[in-house]
């Protein structure tokens, strides 16, 4: 039976449970429960190095679980990444994932999804079609990632770091596009965020990793204070300022 025959409508989008992953076998992030219901923005956040980036990865089917389940629409999976897209999964890594030597258009086409929809949701893209991608701004960059990814029309999209170095005007944009998918096509969003207080205006519920481990978890609305200080005393342990 596939994934998709047994996907339950009631079942989160995507679960972790008891998920432990990492390298060579050595567990970085360890016992991690997680869930993302349909149309829920659910941030993952934490300081540098405390296991965002392995959870996603691994949630995303590049890198394997050392124990624990990903679990898609109610069944287990183990299904690589190219095979989760097509069960309606986009992932946007932390490195740019455009074709910096091909147009926007070039890009787009590229993508699963239609160009129009593309354009639909980021209208900025249309002056740039014939521009190398190379050549655009990384705000513009990430734009095109996320348009490509919006318009597969996905059931999840994950997003490690969206926001790396933009200015805020150009993270909110492109949170404000998150929203929207989630509200108004239920699309499930699990982001991997540094920027707490950005990634809590946008996000439903947060999760905060520590050490590899959940430390707490929670609703946006019940706590930016809560997770600033957790988050800051990380940040202060981390050595950041
Ligand atoms: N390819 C790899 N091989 C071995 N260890 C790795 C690899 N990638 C990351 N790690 C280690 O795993 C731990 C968690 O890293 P990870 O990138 O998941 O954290 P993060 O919370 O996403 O950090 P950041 O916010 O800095 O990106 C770190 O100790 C890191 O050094």
């Amino acid at each position: 039976m596939t994934a998709a025959a047994v996907a339950s409508d009631d079942a989160p989008v995507l679960e972790l449970r008891g998920l432990s992953a990492g390298y060579d076998d050595l567990a970085v992030v360890r016992d991690i429960d997680l869930q993302v219901m349909r149309g829920e923005i659910v941030a993952l956040l934490g300081a540098n190095g405390t296991g965002k980036s392995t959870t996603i990865l691994t949630a995303a089917g590049e890198l394997p679980p050392i124990g624990g389940e990903v679990r898609w629409r109610g069944a287990v999976t183990t299904a690589p990444l190219h095979v989760r897209a097509r069960l309606g999964m986009s992932f946007v890594p932390e490195e740019r994932s455009v074709l910096m030597g091909m147009s926007v258009r070039d890009n787009l086409l590229l993508g699963p999804g239609r160009i129009e929809r593309a354009l639909e949701l980021f209208p900025e893209l249309r002056a740039l079609l014939a521009t190398r991608a190379g050549l655009l701004s990384g705000g513009e960059q990430q734009m095109l990632s996320l348009a490509r990814a919006l318009a597969a029309e996905p059931v999840a999209l994950l997003l490690d770091e969206l926001s790396l170095g933009l200015a805020p005007l150009v993270v909110d944009r492109l949170f404000a596009a998150l929203r929207q998918a989630a509200d108004r096509d239920g699309v499930a969003v699990l982001l991997v965020e540094q920027q707490a207080r950005r990634a809590l205006a946008v996000a439903d519920r947060w999760y905060l990793l520590r050490r590899g481990a959940v430390a707490a978890s929670g609703n946006a609305a019940d706590g930016i204070a809560a997770v600033e200080s957790l988050y800051l005393g990380d940040a202060t342990e981390a050595g950041a300022q």
